[in-house]
């Protein structure tokens, strides 16, 4: 932990101080929000996203939508903002039929995309000298973080091919990669992605819905070799509440991350929150790194007809039930996954916000 990012913050994010994961944890008593799905919130408000470049399609139809959710976000008291960059990748972008340069670029606009409404966010602050709007937007003047997303290889498969369709099915539901894989496949799948996003101007590469041990190593290996300036977060995938999505140990996953001196928390998202007390106890077994929490709505998905089985999840109310618990066994950083919304990230907000003002009963 101790990782600078001053000097590799973006230009357009003047406004903000130069900022750590640590400082940000102390800046919010302890415990930092994370913002909701984003995803699920652009198909919300209409955008289609069948396709392999998912929520970063958003980027070619309607970037302007993508800031307009990264601020709901960051009015509903989100802390970090997470990119559209998960299902971005080059060789997405390639199969387009983009050159590489434009592959490139449009990697780094999710970056700044989000620093763009980060920046919008701190103008409206300004103009605006309680911490929240008459509409009951929260107008608090924070540091914030931006954190460039990257998912997984498997994250990459899905939706992208018809052909081998079995063989990526089982990656994509399971995580597992089998034997053929090796990590140096890995590595190279990610290699570039990893670089151009780390000089984006991000403040941190989160490392998301993380399927097995091999991807995590990949991911620790790479940010030794590149030498990337910025810090990173690993989180991991589950969907039995034990073991991480491919079956492998979530303990041996945490002592990767642990192991890894350039990751500056680990957690766990996309995982119903049923799961998610007795993983950060798994997590906590493994790391001393801050750990971090955003799980989903804990509604199934349907992975043939590609569509979230409506309501068989939690309501707000019982996800943000849940929240305190968390915290008190040792999440650090908290949001939401697939199908929260702005509203999931301002319930946890006044949630939070009581648990700092209340006299300490721990
Ligand atoms: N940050 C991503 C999103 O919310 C995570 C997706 S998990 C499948 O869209
Ligand atoms: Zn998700």
């Amino acid at each position: 932990m101790g990782l600078s990012i001053a000097e590799t913050s973006s230009s357009s994010s003047s406004s903000s101080s130069p900022m750590m994961l640590p400082d940000l944890l102390r800046q919010s008593g302890s415990v930092a929000i994370i913002d909701g799905g984003l995803a699920t919130e652009l198909e919300r408000h209409g955008a289609d996203l069948n396709d392999p470049l998912w929520s970063a399609k958003c980027l070619l139809t309607s970037p302007h939508l993508i800031r307009r959710v990264h601020l709901d976000y960051l009015e509903a008291g989100a802390d970090i903002i997470i990119t559209a960059s998960y299902q971005a990748t080059i060789q997405g972008f390639e199969a387009k039929g983009f050159s590489q340069e434009d592959s490139e670029a449009m990697l780094k606009r999710c970056v700044a995309i989000a620093c763009e409404a980060r920046d919008i966010y701190y103008e409206n602050c300004r103009e605006l000298s309680n911490d929240s709007a008459d509409d009951g937007r929260v107008l608090k003047h924070r540091s914030i973080l931006v954190a460039a997303s990257v998912g997984s290889y498997g994250a990459y498969l899905a939706d992208g091919s018809e052909y081998r369709k079995v063989e990526i099915l089982l990656i994509v539901i399971l995580g597992d990669y089998g034997n053929a894989m090796d990590l140096e496949f890995l590595k190279a799948f990610h290699r570039r992605r990893v670089q151009i996003l780390a000089d984006a101007g991000a403040d941190l590469i989160a490392f998301e819905t993380v399927p097995n041990k091999l991807e995590a190593q990949a991911y620790a290996q790479l940010l030794e070799e590149e030498d990337i300036k910025i810090p990173a977060w690993f989180s991991f995938n589950s969907k039995d509440g034990v073991d991480v999505v491919s079956g492998d140990s979530l303990l041996e996953c945490a002592a990767i991350a642990e192991a890894c001196k350039k990751v500056v928390a680990v957690g766990i998202n996309c995982t119903p929150p049923r799961f998610i007390h007795d993983l950060i106890l798994t997590v906590k077994k493994g790391t001393t790194k801050p750990i971090l929490i955003y799980p989903n709505s804990g509604e199934s998905y349907d992975a043939d007809k590609k569509e979230w089985v409506q309501n068989t999840g939690v309501s707000d109310d019982d996800f943000v039930s849940y929240v305190n618990t968390w915290c008190d066994v040792g999440a650090s950083l908290v949001g939401g996954c697939c199908r929260t919304t702005p509203n999931t990230i301002r319930a946890i907000y006044k949630t939070l916000s009581n648990r700092s003002a209340a006299p300490s009963l721990k």
